[in-house]
């Protein structure tokens, strides 16, 4: 290299300095590689019964549980900022909650409702997501049913299939099975078939792992209670395991899967690029409610400058190979781009 390298300096110094181009702003933009949008965002909102009802998520501050009336005017916001899509999550009365889940497949159940009634405002003017998964609708707070204390799989899959109809029959766009039973992406997919919803999209919680970042969520849907202090481990992945994420989304892709989704998000990020490089299929990442809770309970503690953290996690979403985020700073984060 050249002599005039002082001498102990690694070879190209000081040629080649990377501070050159972080110089000026118009310079760092010029290198940018990932840019987060709006069209990146799908917003997570939580639905409870009655009407021009909002209910404060304790540990979710800033996110509320909206009546039906009331999450129409939030997906109606949506539609303003051009988020794509929205995913809804009942909050059912616990008196429906049964160990059979037969709510999951009532057709007039608060899901369906809130479907019916966003979609007949806003039509294709945005996606709509719901979860097909038990635990909203089962009084253990399990994601199947439970014969002899063990989630069972292929009985809990049969009812899957008829809560992704009822969903879909709803207007339903998007159909997402969150309950990581065994072959329940090939399964659902057949249902909505055979049921004529040959365009009903079915984006699969591929690679979910049994996370301690689900508390919050646990408490808005009002299913903490109810699992106590049961786990889901025979059915969620083990945080320990990347190869096995690959296996999951191997196999959901080959069921018929749209699009995967990795959740957790930032503990996960790893997994995330894997999936992309190994699969280059669409690709989604959940930032979960505690990891939206621990982001926000530290900006109000005045310790992290909020909106920053924010447009930085989601970035790094973007960076780690996600082609969208479900957040639930979607519309927060919307304002600013
Ligand atoms: N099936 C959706 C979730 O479980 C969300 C979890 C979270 O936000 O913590
Ligand atoms: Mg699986």
């Amino acid at each position: 290299m050249s002599d005039r390298s002082p001498e102990g300096f690694p070879a190209g110094y000081p040629h080649t300095r990377l501070r050159r181009v972080r110089r000026h702003d118009w310079s760092r933009r010029l290198v940018r590689q990932e840019t987060l949008s709006v069209n990146d965002l799908i917003w997570p909102l939580f639905i409870r019964e009655g009407s021009n009802e909002r209910e404060p998520i304790v540990s979710m501050p800033g996110v509320e549980r909206l009546s039906v009336d009331l999450i129409v005017d939030a997906v109606g916001e949506a539609v303003k900022l051009g988020i794509p899509a929205v995913a809804l999550f009942p909050a059912t009365d616990a008196k429906l909650k049964t160990p059979g889940c037969e709510e999951a497949i009532n057709p007039e159940n608060l899901v369906c409702r809130a479907v019916r009634a966003v979609k007949e405002k806003y039509a294709d003017a945005i996606g709509v997501i719901c979860d097909v998964a038990l635990d909203p609708y089962s009084s253990h707070g399990q994601d199947g049913l439970v014969r002899d204390g063990y989630v069972v799989n292929d009985e809990t899959v049969e009812m899957l299939c008829q809560q992704a109809i009822v969903q879909a029959e709803a207007g339903c766009d998007v159909i997402a099975p969150s309950d990581m039973m065994d072959g329940r992406v090939g399964a659902v997919r057949q249902a909505l078939d055979g049921s004529g919803f040959l365009d009903v999209q079915i984006m699969a919680y591929a690679a979910k792992y049994a996370s301690a970042f689900y508390g919050p969520f646990r408490e808005a849907v009002g299913s903490a209670g109810n699992l106590g202090s049961g786990d889901k481990r025979t059915y969620q992945m083990d945080p320990a395991n990347g190869d096995e994420a690959l296996r999951e989304v191997a196999l959901d892709l080959a069921e018929g899967a749209d699009s995967v989704m990795v959740k957790p998000g930032m503990p996960y990020l790893d997994i995330v690029r894997r999936v992309k490089e190994t699969f280059a299929a669409p690709t989604f990442v959940y930032q979960v409610s505690g990891e939206y809770a621990m982001l926000v309970a530290a900006a109000q503690n005045g310790w992290l400058d909020r909106e920053r953290v924010m447009l930085e996690s989601l970035t790094a979403f973007k960076r780690a190979g996600a082609d969208g985020v479900l957040t639930y700073f979607a519309r927060d984060a919307a304002r600013l781009l």
